[in-house]
């Protein structure tokens, strides 16, 4: 049986062929809550448009992308145009660039309306992601599970996604693991997710 504990090291999470940290806290309580206020009514929020199979699927879940200003980013067969950075989203930006002492070019943001939303196993691969880069993840609002799967050997990792944490995906993390986000049915309120990404 996998334990599920709120982490509070920074020692890596994954055994071997990648590196996954969690910061619990990067923001305290009151400014989780105004970041998950402020992103709720400030960002477009949209549902996703994935093809499979030739046809276009609506995504349950909201999405918004945000990048420097010559930045597009591709997934599934389908061009996204950055928005431009709202004073939000580039003080997050500095605060985790300050953290890491790295640089983002790109964000994904993910609305999840209750347990019912979910992201399924997927690695973060495309072609437009630098290989081998960084990825912070932030979270707000509802504690969720999130779960790594080695591609070859199946082991799987899992962890607590807490508001306010910092969650960095670094090395050769998005070549050997998938990830994903399950659904719940025991949970009732919104989460909200900033990936930030590093763009070729
Ligand atoms: O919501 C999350 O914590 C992760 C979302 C995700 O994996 C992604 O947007 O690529
Ligand atoms: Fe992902």
């Amino acid at each position: 049986m996998l334990s599920l504990f709120p982490v509070s090291s920074s020692e890596n999470l994954l055994p071997f062929d990648g590196e996954v940290y969690y910061y619990p806290n990067f923001f305290n309580p009151s400014e989780s809550q105004a970041y998950l206020t402020q992103l709720t009514t400030e960002i477009p929020w949209k549902h996703d448009e994935l093809v499979i199979f030739g046809k276009v699927i609506q995504t349950r879940r909201k999405v918004a992308w945000y990048a420097d200003h010559n930045k597009s980013y591709t997934y599934s067969g389908r061009m996204k145009v950055g928005l431009s950075w709202t004073p939000t989203l580039l003080s997050i930006k500095t605060a985790i660039e300050q953290k890491l002492k790295t640089s983002f070019n790109g964000c994904l943001l993910n609305y999840y309306h209750d347990g019912d939303d979910g992201a399924s196993w997927h690695a973060d691969d495309e072609k437009s992601i630098q290989v081998n880069s960084h990825i912070a993840s932030i979270s707000l609002g509802a504690t969720r599970k999130f779960e790594f799967k080695h591609k070859q050997t199946q082991e799987k990792i899992s962890l607590l996604l807490e508001p306010g944490s910092l969650l960095v995906m670094k090395g050769t993390t998005q070549t050997h693991w998938i990830h994903q986000l399950p659904k719940s049915k025991k949970i009732k309120v919104p989460r909200l997710n900033l990936t930030f990404r590093q763009m070729i």
